[in-house]
């Protein structure tokens, strides 16, 4: 599939050239060559008459390597030769199939609430002039994507596009995972349930205060950007991590899932959301001088394919001491007895589930996972299993320093005595039992504390002392081609 001819530009005769790999031809201004990758190419349409053909794309944008911005040229000519060179284009993008279609939720409350206001100024412009189908639902309160998502026609759509924050990603993806095994027949309150992936890919657009995943996909967090990425039509695979409680399904997060410290950081965040992004600021650390430990047991299913993460988790392992006990084999994991106050024991299963207790201050995981690479910490999209990170009871100053280089995403974050980490399929964390529990009117046990996980953003209060983890590989894709 590839052509070649001699159109007008701006009034002056210009050489055109596409194959597989590129479109290239003559700035008419700068005289330069323009080349443009044919997976940048966006759309091709033809005049009525078929005396021009339009192509728009995504060009890099001369100050910000991450940054695009919308590239359109206009080619006129002679009918057949637009007809035979545009054909060839239009030919391309349909075997390299970019998304037509798109259902667009649009969360009014997110970061400075302005996604209402860059979708109609910045979004549909776009859209309109790439010939999108859009259907913008803006929607008016917490759950709704579910709602929207639990009937609507998916095969009307080539992807779901969500305006907001991580949090608002989160849910979008939530919705479009029950969808998905609604329609398959799968029990998703089933912490072993084998989940079916969702048909379509999701989409980004920032709007939110963080909007880490989307930084995280393209290296910055314009809205142009996003938009055209998704209209590219590339996607990557990603993970989630579901958490359950009492054979139910909470939540599937997306990004970051945290108990303990990290679950009180957003619930105090969400009790102050009124000081907008400077919350982020300040609640943090104030929720970290009021840090708190939680007597926890924790079970946890080895990852089956460990072996081809490099965290220092694989190191953890190596370092334990094991003793055969009967069907147990006890091991005792050096560095955790001579920081923690409750003794650690680390019991292996025969069923592949193994146990360690402490005294934790959290216990936390990243189904984007971040990986040490070039000095950094970078996310890594798909990874093989989830790593559980779990701080133990430590000095106040050195979890500040240890915090700080996880701020500042140094690869050496989790080196230190009071953090251990493993490579893992699913974990359940059960508070010890003299954690207080009232019997509420129905008759079912409750905490009487408030314990909080953080889900990508949002605070969700445990109800009862056990919770669990399940890793779900490659669940989702997204639009977008990741930055590292
Ligand atoms: N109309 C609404 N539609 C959907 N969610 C809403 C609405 N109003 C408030 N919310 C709340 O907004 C939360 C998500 O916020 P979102 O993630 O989009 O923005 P943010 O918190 O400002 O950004 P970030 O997550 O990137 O820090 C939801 O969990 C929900 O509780």
């Amino acid at each position: 599939m590839e052509g070649s001819g001699q159109f007008i530009v701006d009034g002056q005769h210009v050489a055109a050239e596409f194959t597989s790999d590129h479109l290239i031809w003559t700035d008419t201004s700068s005289k330069k060559e323009v080349w443009v990758e044919t997976d940048n190419i966006i759309c091709c349409t033809t005049t009525t008459e078929e005396t021009g053909f339009e192509v728009v794309y995504a060009a890099k944008s001369k100050k910000n390597d991450s940054k695009l911005r919308e590239g359109r040229i206009v080619f006129s000519g002679p009918a057949d030769k637009v007809r035979i060179f545009s054909r060839i284009i239009q030919g391309y993008l349909a075997e390299n199939k970019r998304p037509r279609r798109l259902l667009i939720l649009i969360n009014p409350e997110s970061g400075k609430k302005r996604g209402y206001k860059d979708y109609v100024n910045k979004v549909q412009p776009i859209l309109e002039r790439c010939g999108i189908q859009a259907e913008a639902v803006v929607t008016t309160g917490k759950g709704q994507p579910t709602e929207i998502l639990g009937d609507y026609d998916l095969d009307s759509i080539d992807g779901l596009v969500a305006m907001g924050g991580d949090g608002f990603y989160c849910e979008c993806l939530n919705g479009l995972i029950v969808r998905r095994q609604t329609d398959a027949g799968v029990d998703f309150n089933d912490s072993t349930a084998e989940l079916s992936a969702p048909t379509i890919p999701i989409g980004i657009l920032p709007a939110g205060t963080g909007d880490y995943v989307v930084q995280y996909l393209h290296g910055t967090r314009c809205l142009v950007t996003a938009v055209l990425r998704i209209l590219m039509g590339k996607s990557v695979n990603t993970n989630s991590a579901s958490i359950h409680e009492d054979n139910r399904c909470l939540a599937h997060s997306g990004l970051v899932l945290g108990f303990g410290l990290f679950g009180d950081m957003m619930h105090n965040c969400e009790k102050y959301r009124w000081m907008g992004s400077n919350r982020y600021n300040i609640v943090p650390i104030a929720s970290l001088l009021r840090r708190r430990t939680v007597d926890v047991e924790i079970e946890y299913l080895p990852a089956k394919s460990s072996a081809s993460t490099s965290s220092p988790s694989s190191r953890d392992f190596k370092r334990q001491i094991s003793l055969p006990v009967g069907n147990y084999k006890v091991s005792m994991a050096p560095r955790l007895r001579r920081q923690s106050s409750v003794p650690d024991i680390l019991i292996n299963i025969t069923n592949g589930w193994q146990k360690t207790t402490g005294r934790v201050y959290a216990v936390d995981t990243h189904p984007i996972v971040m990986a040490a690479k070039d000095g950094r910490m970078r996310p890594c999209f798909g990874a093989e299993n989830l790593t559980m990170t779990v701080t133990d009871k430590c000095s106040l100053s050195k979890h500040v320093q240890q915090l700080s280089l996880v701020n500042d995403e140094k690869p050496d974050c989790y080196n230190f005595d009071f953090v251990r980490q493993m490579n893992v399929d699913a974990f359940k964390v059960r508070l010890s039992s003299s954690t207080p529990l009232r019997i509420t009117k129905t008759g079912r046990k409750e905490l009487d504390k408030n314990f909080f996980i953080n889900c990508d953003g949002e605070a969700i209060r445990l109800t009862t002392p056990q919770f669990e983890v399940r890793f779900h590989r490659n669940i989702v894709s997204l639009f977008g081609t990741p930055s590292t």
